[in-house]
């Protein structure tokens, strides 16, 4: 390995290690390791094509993948041959795993969850793509200014991307905009403007270093090469516009993940990627294929939400107007190939484009989108319609142009059943199954948290980071004294090291003996952060007033961006610094509460912030969250969680035990019936003097002296519109809160009750997850050989 990381830093990066820069050792090092990768990847795309295994392609907008150097080396076993190597040649290996950038090419769950699949299909040993964009720019960069969030652009590209290879042989013309002429039974689009996708290729090694997958994404280049003309002419601008146009196809995330912002940009950037996987897919079935109609037994292509629904109309596209596939056989082909995930149920996050500007930027689909919709009404007349309100809709899409549907936790595929599919649930009874939601074991416990995973490993083996449901063993151990303090010794360790962060970063000084409560997540009403910092205050008062009782100290951590649109959210933010400020400099709590907001949470910062909770708040208003992932994050690295009966928390209540679980608040079925209740708000806030008191001091100002009125509105909205419910379900969560104090304060019975999440938290593999969709959606096995080991 050091021969290999001293050749990189000579012959890649031009640097002789006498002048190297952290920076440089990182590219070596992650070259060196990319090296490592190579053969396994040949290999198995090599036993792919010779076995002519179905493959799968995972269609998503958006891979959340973090830093790869530690993964990657863990995958492959590398990790103490490069610290050794490193340590050799003076280089300390944290440093340099610290200096690679996060590729932040998502928003949250939806991009994680992509992340997470591609470990599990290559640990599996399952043939897949995972197709996406080379957004120039990831999620924003956030910063606290007067604690309010401020964006800036994120670079992840200034520096050198070792991972990829770029593919400029792979290129796909994608058309925009036009007309369609139709002539003898045929139909030809003709774009009135094209773009170029060219692909760059990330390996993705499993676990073991078992098998390499590929994940592929796309960057648009002008069609037109640089305007000389324009150029001697002196119109510099006019030479480069073919090129600026077509670079913000793939310039940036759009940082919603729950509005719809229904731009032209998205929708061309939805069509660039889904076009250019649908034909680079179809290019790789017709090298060893020659009739179209084995398509369905040859790929399986999952639709990650509806972003890349437009998919179903391209594939008929190709096959009616390229492959003179009928359109109605055409359409049933294309459903045998596809699946379609939903992750929310929030009727804002559904995307529906206009028509006028649908069929101005994709005429020849709008035509096809009309025929699905007649063919369905056809087969099923009076079934939902695609195209409603001059708007296209494509949860319908999606939905009528897959053979599966599926939900991502259990309680969430029931609401998908019950409310947004209900019409189309009847009609095709059999299409939507549940798959819960997982997560990776190698990422989430093996590389982010060594401490407990040394000690599992010293205790049963390492054979759970292929084989989660391993950790089973460890119940047996929740009575033995030696092994909770291990337990807790290991705890205490992380806690140790992220308070030491937090101090070096926020200049904040926290007790690791404190309970870390922490809620890491997007900012949004519906994940209830305000109920959270609503708790801190009532809990600060009581504290406050009677200092000397008998407290349990804590250290409340928040992390999580808002979209830069989403004013509300903005104003939570801006409300959580503002009572952090005066909570940490008041004199007389200062050894019961702190309350910590590090800026630009990220899958970083969520790596060196589980480890180290005592607490997990999971807190949405039930029936709101599809599933979430972080919970599951929480349990297994023997967090306790506090929360409501909404999405996977209630199937990981069911597997910890619910005497492992701090449960409170409304059910999504009370929550629904209690919307109806005139004035419930204000009922429930008279009821509860402790609420009352809080809203009173943030309404005043007590957090905002500078800008007495600036939560007006807030609590405004808390009085009439509080559509989430935060004050019904505020003094059960109160009340629970104080339960968790006391069960902290028999730090045996603690450790117990932690164990038992992370020995029951098995079931929340993604290996578990891909295994269902590989069973019940793609029919697929994987590969013979990583199966046999
Ligand atoms: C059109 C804008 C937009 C962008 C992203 C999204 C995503 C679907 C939002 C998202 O990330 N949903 C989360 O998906 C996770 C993975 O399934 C779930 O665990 C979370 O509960 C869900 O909120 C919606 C709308």
């Amino acid at each position: 390995m050091k021969e290999e990381i001293l050749k990189h830093l000579r012959n890649s990066q031009g640097k002789d290690a006498a002048h190297s820069s952290v920076y440089d050792w990182r590219v070596a090092l992650s070259l060196a390791l990319r090296d490592r990768m190579v053969d396994h990847w040949f290999r198995s795309t090599r036993e792919t094509y010779e076995s002519g295994a179905k493959r799968v392609y995972y269609l998503s907008m958006e891979f959340l993948i973090g830093r790869l150097v530690e993964d990657t080396a863990a995958n492959l076993g590398l990790v103490q041959e490069a610290k050794t190597a490193l340590a050799e040649l003076g280089q300390d290996y944290e440093a340099i795993v610290l200096n690679e950038p996060d590729a932040a090419l998502g928003n949250g769950g939806l991009g994680r969850l992509a992340a997470c699949f591609m470990d599990s299909l290559a640990s599996l040993g399952i043939p897949a793509y995972g197709y996406g964009i080379r957004y120039e720019h990831g999620l924003f960069k956030q910063d606290f200014v007067d604690g309010s969030q401020v964006e800036t652009a994120e670079t992840w590209l200034s520096q050198r991307n070792a991972w990829e290879f770029a593919r400029p042989e792979v290129q796909f013309r994608i058309g925009f905009g036009g007309h369609v002429e139709h002539h003898e039974g045929k139909a030809h689009w003709h774009p009135w403007e094209t773009v170029l996708a060219t692909a760059y290729d990330t390996p993705v090694i499993g676990w073991k270093g078992s098998w390499g997958n590929t994940l592929r994404l796309w960057s648009a280049k002008p069609e037109a090469k640089f305007d000389l003309k324009s150029f001697n002419r002196g119109d510099y601008l006019a030479a480069g516009r073919s090129e600026a146009l077509a670079r913000t196809i793939s310039r940036v995330l759009y940082p919603d993940d729950t509005t719809d912002a229904g731009k032209e940009l998205r929708l061309k950037q939805e069509y660039f990627f889904t076009a250019a996987s649908i034909m680079d897919l179809l290019r790789r079935f017709l090298s060893d294929h020659d009739n179209i109609r084995e398509l369905p037994n040859a790929v399986a292509i999952q639709l990650n939400d509806t972003h890349p629904a437009i998919a179903g109309p391209e594939l008929v596209r190709l096959m009616v107007d390229e492959h003179d596939v009928p359109m109605a056989e055409a359409i049933g082909l294309a459903r045998q190939c596809l699946g379609y995930t939903n992750h929310t149920l929030l009727p804002e996050a559904l995307e529906r484009w206009h028509i006028g500007l649908l069929g101005r930027v994709l005429p020849r689909h709008l035509e096809i989108i009309r025929a699905i919709e007649d063919d369905q009404q056809a087969k099923h007349p009076g079934s939902p319609r695609i195209l409603e309100q001059d708007h296209v809709r494509m949860g319908e899409l999606a939905f009528i142009m897959a053979h599966k549907v599926n939900g991502v936790s259990a309680l969430h595929t029931d609401l998908v059943k019950e409310t947004v599919f209900a019409d189309l649930n009847r009609i095709h009874p059999k299409r939507i199954v549940n798959e819960t939601n997982g997560i990776t074991p190698r990422r989430w416990l093996h590389t982010c948290n060594a401490p407990l995973s040394e000690l599992v490993t010293q205790e049963i083996g390492e054979g759970w980071v292929g084989d989660l449901e391993q950790l089973k063993a460890l119940n047996q151990k929740s009575g033995d004294r030696t092994f909770l303090d291990a337990f807790s010794a290991a705890k205490r360790q992380n806690k140790e090291q992220l308070a030491d962060w937090i101090a070096q970063s926020c200049d904040i000084q926290i007790d690791p003996a404190a309970m870390f409560d922490i809620q890491i997540k997007r900012i949004h009403e519906y994940k209830r952060q305000l109920m959270n910092i609503l708790e801190t205050i009532a809990l600060w008062n009581e504290m406050h007033d009677a200092p000397n009782a008998e407290w349990t100290p804590r250290v409340k951590i928040f992390g999580g961006k808002a979209a830069p649109g989403y004013h509300v959210a903005k104003q939570i933010i801006h409300l959580i610094n503002d009572v952090a400020r005066v909570i940490n400099n008041d004199r007389v709590t200062k050894d019961l509460l702190k309350v910590v907001y590090p800026p630009n949470y990220n899958v970083t910062m969520a790596e060196r912030l589980i480890p180290a909770a005592d607490l997990s708040e999971q807190i949405s208003t039930a029936g709101k969250e599809a599933s979430g992932t972080g919970n599951m994050k929480f349990a297994l690295n023997g967090a306790l969680t506090i929360g409501t009966l909404d999405g996977a928390n209630v199937e990981i209540r069911e597997h910890v035990g619910s005497e492992n679980f701090f449960l409170f608040g409304l059910t999504a079925q009370e929550v629904v019936e209690r919307r109806h209740v005139h004035g419930f708000s204000r009922a429930a806030i008279e009821a509860s003097p402790r609420l009352t008191r809080v809203l009173g001091q943030i309404f005043e100002g007590v957090f905002s002296p500078s800008d007495p009125s600036r939560y007006h509105g807030l609590i405004g909205t808390l009085y009439d519109h509080d559509y989430f419910l935060v004050t019904c379900d505020f003094d059960s969560y109160f009340d629970t809160q104080r339960r968790v104090d006391e069960v902290y304060r028999n730090p045996q019975n603690w450790a117990a009750m932690a164990l038992r999440n992370t020995a029951n938290m098995g079931w929340f593999s993604s290996d578990r997850t891909i295994k269902g969709y590989a069973r019940d959606i793609w029919q697929v096995n994987a590969s013979e050989k990583v199966r046999l080991e």
